[in-house]
């Protein structure tokens, strides 16, 4: 039987009286695209942030290929092969697309901001314009992040995400802010870049049609808990998530 790449267990998370996180058990496969939905506060970014080291569970644990990482720190995290991107894109606005790949490599090659001094080597920079081109964002090289449109922000945001070759990658609503009509061509790359290097992948979006086209299993959050994980059509098939769930999200999106 394969073995979990990310097993988290029992993990819980309290903020004074709310319980963002109640007994989450979630085992993450290799290879896999999983949805997360749930509606507005169900506890979707708690669960990445205690993940990614940005927030320590009260309890429970996460094995990365069954070693612990709850107490490693984000960089520490990411080191060990789990990249993540936020619901705003995290870019410097004033640097270009290019600068920003770089930046990024950089940083995680170096132990931190001593990369910006190695911003010129040319290796670095052939290999920030690959990157874009596996995304087709070469145009946009040499445009400054902050002049972009919000879908290619979004998209570069994850190609900076993908620099550290992640094994597991999380979006917090990759397709957010952008446009309907640029959310498939999104995820059409994001997905195809995912699965051309084995990795598992876990967003977490509102809009059902995205979860059911890109999912292979969906996993839906309410009030701290997971409420079901399964087949994308038996989650939306499912009564509790289209009471719960599926009925507010489309008042959302
Ligand atoms: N740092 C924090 N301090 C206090 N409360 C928090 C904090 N982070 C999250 N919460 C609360 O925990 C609950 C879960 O929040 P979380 O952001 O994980 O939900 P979500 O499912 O990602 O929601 P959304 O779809 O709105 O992004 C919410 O009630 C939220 O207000």
């Amino acid at each position: 039987m394969t073995a979990p790449i990310i097993a988290a267990k029992g993990l819980r998370k309290r903020f004074g009286a709310v319980v963002a996180a109640n007994d989450v058990n979630v085992d993450i496969m290799p290879g896999t695209i999983s949805g997360l939905i749930g509606t507005n506060g169900a506890g979707k970014t708690t669960f990445i942030n205690m993940i990614t080291g940005y927030l320590q569970p009260d309890e429970g644990s996460i094995l990365l290929e069954g070693g612990e990482i709850v107490g490693l720190t984000p960089r520490d995290v990411t080191r060990r092969g789990v990249a993540r991107s936020f619901q705003i894109p995290q870019l410097f606005n004033s640097l270009t697309a290019v600068e920003n790949l770089t930046l990024a490599e950089a940083a995680l090659r170096s132990r931190g901001f001593a990369g910006f001094a190695m911003l010129p080597d040319s290796a670095l920079e052939k290999s920030a314009r690959a990157t874009l081109e596996r995304f087709g964002l070469e145009r946009f090289g040499d445009s400054l992040a902050g002049t972009m449109p919000e879908g290619i922000r979004k998209l570069l945001d994850i190609a900076v995400a993908m620099v550290a070759r992640p094994r597991v990658l999380f979006l917090d609503e990759p397709t957010s802010g952008v446009s309907s009509e640029e959310k498939f061509p999104i995820m059409d790359r994001v997905i195809a870049a995912t699965r051309a290097d084995n990795m598992s992948m876990l967003f977490v979006e509102h809009d059902m049609e995205i979860v059911r086209r890109y999912s292979d299993r969906v996993l839906a959050f309410f009030e701290g808990r997971v409420l079901i994980d399964d087949k994308p059509d038996v989650v939306m098939n499912d009564t509790q998530v289209r009471t719960l769930i599926i009925g507010e999200e489309k008042a959302h999106g």
